[in-house]
């Protein structure tokens, strides 16, 4: 009999430092193919430092982290990463399609030109965003939203078989927000497995069959409708008041 495939992402019992002191404790839980998680907690609770020691660049000092069985610095080519907006220079001078050509670097080798199989590849992420027809637009005339979509289409180029995505909700416009869902969950249907930290609940229920809450510790990891509380989700955001708005979940930092 063979074994069965490695959890894309397993945490056991983790604990991760920057130098000597925790900075998140007591992770625990998998992200499965072909589903998402939602990284949920209050600013400096730990999110991009767990999403980091998933890329490799944060030490584990207890329990463990792999990556489709392996230590995560073994494993960063099968891991696609959507960081932050603001940390791409708008005023960079690249098109859309020559960021999204950044994330086919690995595969094409530092010596080759991207062939036609690379440039069909980006054609390809940037319509699974939606964005086929602003390829040639310069990535800094594009709204806020639509940078997002084109850092997801970069992550997505390689098609890798895990995604991370920090913060991609952030201050993005209802249509681009619907148009990350619909690729993120085409993306979960051909299996890749999703890492998503956000601050908005709302993509969270549509989107992660399971939400791992964090505030310097794990609160819960758990199937979505049982993460999302309003014990938990107060117990998380440290007794902010939580209103159950029209039957969905709102975080208020009163
Ligand atoms: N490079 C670093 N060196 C030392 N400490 C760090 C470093 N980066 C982050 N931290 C600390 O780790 C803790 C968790 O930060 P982290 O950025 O993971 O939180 P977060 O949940 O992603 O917050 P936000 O929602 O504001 O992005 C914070 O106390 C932060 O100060």
């Amino acid at each position: 009999m063979t074994d069965p495939a490695p959890d894309p992402i397993r945490f056991t019992d983790a604990t991760m430092a920057y130098h000597r002191a925790p900075v998140l404790e007591g992770v625990d839980g998998r992200v499965r193919a072909g589903e998402a998680v939602a990284l949920i907690g209050p600013n400096g609770g730990g999110k991009s430092t767990l999403i980091k020691a998933v890329l490799g660049l944060v030490p584990v000092i207890a329990g463990t982290v792999t990556v489709a069985g392996r230590r995560p610095a073994e494993a960063r080519a099968r891991v696609g990463y959507v960081p932050q907006a603001a940390s791409l220079d708008p005023e960079f001078p690249v098109t859309a399609r020559q960021v999204v050509m950044m994330g086919r670097l690995r595969l094409i080798g530092r010596w080759r030109r991207p062939g036609r199989q690379d440039r069909a590849a980006v054609d390809d992420a940037l319509a699974r965003v939606g964005l086929a027809d602003r390829a040639g637009a310069r990535f800094g005339t594009l709204s806020g939203g639509q940078r997002q979509r084109v850092l997801l289409a970069r992550a997505l180029s390689p098609d890798p078989p895990i995604l991370l995505l920090d913060e991609p909700f952030n201050g993005v416009d209802a249509v681009s927000q619907d148009a990350l869902i619909t690729a993120l969950t085409r993306a979960k249907s051909t299996g890749t497995a999703v890492l998503v930290s956000t601050h908005d609940l709302g993509p969270v229920q549509c989107l992660c069959e399971q939400t791992c809450l964090v505030n310097r510790r794990q609160i819960a990891f758990d199937r979505t409708e049982l993460a999302l509380t309003p014990d938990l989700l107060r117990a998380c955001y440290g007794g902010n008041v939580v209103d159950l708005d029209a039957g969905r979940l709102v975080v208020t930092r009163g």
